[in-house]
């Protein structure tokens, strides 16, 4: 209930007294109705139904006004109210949906924005401990589910309302036969409530096979060059057969439980119904209008309980989806990164790195279960303007050495200085403005050259994006391309070569102008030719920015100012390169011997 209530406070805080000038619309829907209802009464009266003397009730005292008028006139008068009544309940029900669907589109994309700023918002770790393809789940199924949930149970509250108006009504023209109504749907009630648990249980089971499908999609589409060169496709197909007849499982089963529930309210209603009439006729002897009223009340109140009774199994199978959106936000809110809003980073200042950037004492494990600590009591110095490279065996701890340096991973103990200051959230992002990061497959989108240059810095003009790509050593390829800047490059950027990519993203880089360049493995995938065009790019940048390489041919960074050596987590040597190969017991001398036959001019 309580994850619920949360997105009803949220509903309302969006939408305000509308939402309440809704809720009372509905209700003036049902006092219409239940007035239209009441006119049916002396119309019965008129057309011989109900004068058998049985009922003497007060209610048609009411209308008593009509038996001084001429019979033609009465029934005039009470069928034009009649029209004008529907008339306008229809034209006020027209205007409130409309105005219910505005309410719903609005708050959905409300709450979708929502949640989308506070994943943007929350930092690295959070990202780290979660699949993408959840987070997606999150945003598309869970959001549907959430939204619809919060607007069946403003249902649900308008329902109850208009069932508890009819129930006045009832009670006033007939107090025993609506009393037994309820005590029958209140105990038909208390007997379903399994229907409520057996849904609930369900709607995990929703939720758990869209987050499979959107897992597993995702890992294929992801890995379709792998699928198709490996020759996994069939297993693949399997996978999502398998699915598929879960899927069609767990719908049936849906499907199954919902005509359950239908099937107990109709053999409920029909032997109530049915026991009802065969006691007020046959024991109390009653006739005529007071036995019309008893099927009026029953047919007019029994689809009520049954609509209340459907709106409490939606809302119980969408009670997941609650439960996974309000944890997500909890999540989100706890792993929040910096407190300024994404509005107020625009006005944040990039630092210019003038001395170093250091760590001191850093050491840092993902998890506190972790027995082994990715980085152990780190000091290092990254010299302002200079190029650092940080090598190391796969798993030494580089990428994560890189990441603490960029304050998406903050050190369980020690800390990281900018110019002597130490880093908290106060300069993170002022550090961050600095700095472009480059990894080996980077984030391009499927869009035009020109597009993707104007996601780092949007307001570059034609000239600026030109002289980038020449920094860049990309002009050339741009040129040739059949749209230039206005060619789509495909999805990540699948119509360029590795090469020409890299190219690309390094001139996109370059467009931002930052202060540190970092470059993880960027240059890993690319083959001689196209590594040697980007190494001479970043040597005519050398001196120009701080630069931090890591990089697993030592090739490329034979002309750093300083080499970081990490092994197991530690820094184990630092130095210029050729330093560095003169320890000859070094890790780094032994990483240069097992890659001397690959690397081509180098001197053993
Ligand atoms: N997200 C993570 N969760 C838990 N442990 C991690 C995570 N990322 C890395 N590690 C662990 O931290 C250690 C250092 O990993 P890191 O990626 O920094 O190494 P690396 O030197 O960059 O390796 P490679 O050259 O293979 O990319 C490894 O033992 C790795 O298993």
């Amino acid at each position: 209930m309580k994850p619920l209530l949360f997105f009803v406070k949220r509903i309302h805080a969006y939408a305000g007294k509308v939402l309440y000038v809704n809720l009372f619309g509905m209700t003036a829907i049902s006092f219409i109705e239940g007035f239209a209802l009441l006119l049916l009464i002396p119309l019965l009266g008129m057309v011989g139904i109900g004068n058998d003397g049985s009922s003497g009730s007060s209610w048609l005292s009411l209308f008593d006004f009509l038996k001084d008028m001429p019979e033609s006139n009465a029934l005039a008068l009470i069928l034009v109210a009649y029209v004008l009544l529907m008339v306008g309940q229809s034209l006020l029900y027209r205007s409130l949906s409309l105005r219910d669907i505005r309410i719903h589109t609005g708050f959905i994309n409300h709450l979708r924005l929502e949640i989308y700023r506070a994943i943007l918002q929350s930092d690295w770790n959070f990202f780290i401990r979660r699949r993408k393809s959840d987070l997606i789940h999150s945003l598309t199924d869970e959001l549907g589910r959430v939204t619809n949930g919060t607007f069946v149970f403003l249902q649900f509250v308008g329902s109850a309302v208009f069932t508890l108006i009819q129930i006045g009504i009832a009670l006033w023209l007939s107090p025993m036969l609506t009393l037994f109504v309820l005590a029958c749907g209140l105990v038909i009630a208390y007997l379903s409530r399994a229907f409520a648990t057996k849904f609930q249980a369900l709607g995990n089971r929703t939720s758990e096979l869209a987050r499979t499908y959107i897992g597993g999609m995702t890992d294929h589409f992801n890995g379709i060059k792998d699928i198709k060169s490996n020759m996994l496709e069939r297993s693949r197909y399997e996978w999502l057969q398998e699915w598929s007849e879960d899927i069609s499982r767990e719908r049936f089963e849906f499907a199954k439980l919902r005509m359950k529930s239908q099937l107990y309210y109709k053999v409920s209603q029909s032997i109530i119904v049915a026991a009802f009439i065969f006691m007020t006729a046959s024991w109390f002897h009653v006739q005529g209008s007071q036995l019309l009223l008893v099927i009026l009340i029953f047919s007019r109140l029994w689809p009520r309980f049954t609509e209340l009774q459907s709106h409490r199994e939606q809302i119980a199978s969408a009670v997941p989806a609650f439960k996974n959106l309000t944890e997500l936000l909890a999540s989100c809110s706890s792993s929040q990164e910096v407190a300024s809003t994404l509005e107020e980073r625009n006005d944040i200042e990039s630092i210019r790195l003038q001395h170093s950037l250091e760590c001191v004492n850093v050491s840092f494990r993902y998890s506190q279960e972790d027995l082994e600590y990715a980085l152990k009591n780190i000091n290092a110095t990254i010299r302002a303007n200079e190029t650092t490279a940080i090598i190391g065996r796969s798993g030494a701890g580089k990428s994560t050495l890189i990441d603490v340096l960029m304050g998406l991973l903050r050190p369980e103990r020690g800390e990281v200085l900018v110019d002597g200051i130490p880093l908290t959230d106060g300069n993170l992002l002022s550090l961050r403005q600095a700095i472009s990061y480059i990894p080996q497959d980077p984030f391009l989108f499927n869009g035009t050259i020109r597009e993707n240059m104007q996601l780092m810095a949007s307001g570059a003009s034609e000239q600026d994006m030109w002289e980038a790509l020449s920094d860049a050593s990309a002009q050339k390829f741009v040129e040739r391309l059949p749209q230039g800047l206005d060619t789509v490059i495909g999805d990540r950027g699948i119509r360029l070569s590795g090469g020409e990519r890299q190219r690309l993203v390094l001139a996109r880089t370059l467009l931002r102008k930052p202060s540190i360049l970092v470059l993880d493995e960027a240059t890993s995938a690319l083959d001689a030719e196209n590594e040697a065009s980007i190494q001479a790019v970043l040597e005519r940048l050398k001196g120009t920015m701080t630069m931090i390489v890591v990089a697993h041919r030592l090739s490329t960074i034979r002309n750093a100012d300083q080499v970081i050596v990490l092994d197991h987590g530690s820094i184990v040597q630092t130095g210029q390169f050729d330093q560095l190969a003169r320890e000859r017991d070094g890790v780094f001398a032994g990483l240069l011997s097992r890659q001397a036959q690959r690397i081509d001019n180098f001197p053993a």
